[in-house]
């Protein structure tokens, strides 16, 4: 594309291996990330113990990818929301890609953007919900690149939308047809089970915005369901020996099957693509054990992509972002906005 002003929107999630060769590299990437795991150790010591994990982890994650087709489609999901934002921008915009553990990397897509001829950049990490772990992360490396290779561009950041209008009736939407599906006379009985990505209770327990945000979220949801409709909230895909937040997903699912609940809608609602936590861990790995406990209709909703409702929404984000300077919504006090510290 040839060179000409606009502002540069950056799309940001944490990516997935392209190939079974990828997965011990792209394990190394997480664990090395001293935002995600925290280690008092400091930066050699973080990379010995992030080589040692994802040694021997690589063997077992390989497998999964390998079940899911052998690569992750994160990436190229996106991309395929950037171009639908672009889309929904319209001119003075484009939108780019950029990935905390695998490619394309902050560094390449802020060589690109420069080169595009960008004159700002709006920063919109592609997780609903607030966390040091996540967003967090891919917010100071985009600021730490920016900063070395283009210090005087303008830099917006749009925080996170746990509660934005568009991603929660797409939620709500899709719970809708999902409990439409399930045969009339068991519909009074059904669960909504939502699931969440969990995190180490002690990230939690220092401030971070995430489970707030998470539950912000499933109130928006809600609230646009009819009354009365029963819910839990679990957390999924634990990855450290240390305390995560609980129930696991895995428990819950346990409970509402001795409870004799026979529809369950599962609802990923920290997640906007598909990848290894719902196509691995919800429709496989939890599905099975859930049948076979009594569960019989295990209704996995899908995540929004490039859903027209999500993405009318991200672009007023933006848009606001663009303008305002910063994300207004940063600045709400009523507890479950930020102020984001990382
Ligand atoms: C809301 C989203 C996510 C949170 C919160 C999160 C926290 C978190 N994750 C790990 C460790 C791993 N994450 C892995 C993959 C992965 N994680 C997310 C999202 C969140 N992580 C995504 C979207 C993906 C990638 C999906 C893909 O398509 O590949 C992995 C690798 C996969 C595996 O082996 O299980 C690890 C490891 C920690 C430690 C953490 C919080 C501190
Ligand atoms: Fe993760
Ligand atoms: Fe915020």
């Amino acid at each position: 594309m040839p060179s000409s002003p606009h502002t540069a929107v950056v799309l940001m999630n944490l990516g997935g291996p392209a190939s079974l060769d990828d997965v011990e590299p792209f394990l190394y990437n997480i664990f090395s990330d001293s935002d995600v795991i925290q280690l008092p150790l400091g930066f050699l010591w973080q990379k010995r113990f992030a080589r040692k994990v994802a040694r021997s982890r690589a063997p077992e994650s390989r497998e999964i990818y390998a079940r899911i087709g052998g690569r992750s489609t994160i990436v190229e999901d996106t991309e395929a929301q950037g171009r639908a934002l672009e889309q929904a921008l319209g001119p003075g915009y484009r939108t780019y890609v950029a990935m905390r553990a695998w490619k394309p990397s902050t560094e390449e897509t802020v060589e690109r953007l420069v080169a595009a001829g960008a004159t700002g950049v709006v920063a919109l990490p592609m997780y609903p919900q607030r966390s040091r772990s996540t967003s967090g992360s891919s917010m100071r490396e985009l600021r730490r690149v920016l900063k070395k290779r283009a210090p005087g561009l303008p830099l917006h950041e749009v925080c996170c939308f746990p509660e934005t209008p568009g991603f929660l009736d797409g939620w709500a939407a899709a719970v809708r047809e999902a409990l439409s599906q399930i045969p009339e006379e068991r519909r009074a009985a059904a669960r909504v089970l939502f699931s969440a990505h969990g995190l180490p209770q002690k990230l939690i327990d220092s401030g971070d915005p995430y489970l707030r945000h998470v539950q912000a979220t499933v109130r928006g949801v809600m609230a646009r369901l009819p009354d009365g409709l029963p819910h839990v909230l679990a957390f999924q895909s634990r990855a450290t020996r240390a305390r995560w937040l609980e129930p696991a997903t895995e428990d819950a699912l346990e409970s509402l099957a001795k409870e004799g609940v026979k529809d369950v809608i599962v609802v990923p609602i920290a997640f906007v693509t598909e990848h290894v936590e719902t196509l691995y861990e919800l429709d496989m790995l939890l599905r099975e054990p859930a049948i076979a406990a009594g569960i019989e209709g295990y209704h996995r909703v899908r995540t929004p992509g490039a859903s027209e409702a999500l993405i009318g929404s991200l672009a007023e984000r933006v848009r606001a972002a663009r303008d305002a300077g910063a994300d207004p919504l940063c600045s709400r006090p009523d507890g479950v906005a930020c102020p984001i510290v990382r």
